[in-house]
């Protein structure tokens, strides 16, 4: 896929708030693939965006083989004891024609000889001094897998934006391919910015709070093909953090940072993307997450998510991952939602999307979604608990036990356990 510049005229949007499906439907709309395309090994290819389509160059299997250890045979077997005339092995080449009223000896793999089309299981064969007695009812081409009945040869089994999973790395390497052509990984710079801000591992005082968003993105990222510049924390210098989103946009392709987004005097990163480049989109109906903000500075994407931690994640699986997704040549795709009874009741303000933690229980009659009780946009507790978001559209203003609510599990996005 060839690296296409940015558009800059393509967020433009009337500065009214926009709405969930919007914000989604500008970023996964408007970004496309900017990485350039790689020969990578398959055991280096696993979770990369193919680059090319995939067509099997050979059939596979190869050869007529059989699927168990046993005797092959010319169907419908014969009454009698028939003799064993030849025997063959998985990774014998060309066995003998199989002459009429004999089976074969036959291991799992091996290949069929002309002349037969079935194989008995040898569990189910009575083994004589004078050669096999074969069970009855046998259909022609039991237990017998023919060429190409897995994949037959020019057939096109990835296409670009595939995201390779193992089972694809395995259909690649049954065709006998030992590389294949993948997008390179997404360049992303993740920065933190806030006075209050600490690294982990140093001292603290009241009045600061550790830096758990930087780790926390950097976390989320590494769910998808991307490499990681940590631009570390900036205090809330305009010329400092205007300084370092200057210099991340010349090499990366997605600038993420958290913090200083909303309407303080002390929140300049929103200021600095006004003077660096253009901002196409800042606040959307939606909670936690509203002060979110998108722009680019020259062919950089900039996303600069809420510093409310529970803000940054959910900004994150929501807008920065379609983000990186359509950067990287993948398919941006929109998660599922699973509509399930409600085990709580909630009211809600109209107007905003709102989304809640939230996780599954079993009840005796079936599953139903919970809620984290404390909604504040600081809790890690609570997105900790959850497994999943609980979505309550623009236009809802009760959640009522036992009614149905929508469910986006967060395995879908990358996050295991
Ligand atoms: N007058 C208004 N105040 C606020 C608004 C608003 O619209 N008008 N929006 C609120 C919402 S919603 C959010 S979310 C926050 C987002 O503001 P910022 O992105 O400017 O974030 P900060 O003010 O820098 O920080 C908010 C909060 O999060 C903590 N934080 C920041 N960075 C980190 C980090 N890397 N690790 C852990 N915690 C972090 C910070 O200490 C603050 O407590 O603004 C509301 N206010
Ligand atoms: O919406 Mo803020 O993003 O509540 O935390």
């Amino acid at each position: 896929m060839s690296s296409r510049k940015l558009l800059n005229d393509c967020f433009a949007h009337g500065g009214t708030r926009l709405r969930h499906d919007e914000a989604v439907a500008l970023i996964t709309g408007r970004l496309s693939c900017v990485t350039a395309v790689r020969r990578v090994p398959l055991r280096a290819a696993t979770g990369r965006w193919l680059a090319a389509p995939v067509t099997a160059p050979r059939d596979v299997p190869l050869h007529r083989n059989a699927a168990v250890d046993g005797y092959a045979f010319a169907a419908p077997a014969p009454e009698g004891t028939l003799p064993v005339a030849a025997r063959i092995a998985a990774g014998d080449l060309a066995p003998r024609r199989l002459a009429p009223g004999t089976a074969a000896r036959i291991f799992t793999g091996a290949p069929v000889p002309e002349g037969a089309d079935s194989v008995a299981m040898q569990e189910d064969c009575s083994i004589t001094p004078d050669g096999i007695t074969l069970p009855h009812g046998l259909k022609r081409g039991a237990n017998v897998r023919q060429i190409g009945e897995d994949v037959a040869k020019g057939a096109e089994i990835l296409s670009p934006g595939a995201r390779l999973r193992p089972q694809d790395i395995a259909a690649l390497a049954s065709f006998g391919l030992a590389s294949v052509r993948v997008q390179a990984p997404v360049r992303v710079a993740v920065l933190s910015n806030g006075d209050e801000l600490r690294d982990p591992g140093g001292s603290i005082a009241p009045g600061q709070v550790f830096d758990s968003n930087r780790t926390m993105l950097k976390a989320l990222i590494a769910t998808l093909p991307c490499t990681v510049t940590d631009l570390g924390i900036l205090p809330d210098q305009a010329p400092r953090i205007e300084a370092a989103i200057a210099e991340a946009a010349r090499n990366h392709d997605l600038i993420l940072t958290s913090g200083g987004v909303s309407q303080g005097e002390e929140d300049h990163v929103v200021a600095a993307i006004d003077r660096l480049g253009s901002r196409h989109l800042w606040q959307i109906a939606i909670k936690p997450g509203r002060p979110m903000s998108f722009g680019q500075i020259g062919d950089c994407v900039f996303l600069g998510l809420p510093g409310n931690p529970v803000a940054a994640f959910v900004c994150f699986l929501l807008y920065a991952r379609p983000a990186i997704v359509a950067l990287g040549g993948g398919t941006p795709d929109e998660p599922t939602r699973y509509h399930l009874p409600a085990g709580f009741s909630q009211t809600k303000k109209p107007g905003r999307r709102e989304f809640w933690r939230g996780w599954l229980e079993t009840t005796p009659q079936g599953p139903v979604a919970r809620k984290f009780a404390r909604d504040g946009s600081g809790l890690i507790s609570g997105l900790r608990r959850a497994s999943g978001l609980i979505e309550v559209l623009e236009d809802e203003t009760q959640v009522t036990e036992g009614a149905a609510v929508r469910f986006l599990p967060f395995d879908q996005f990358g996050i295991q356990g």
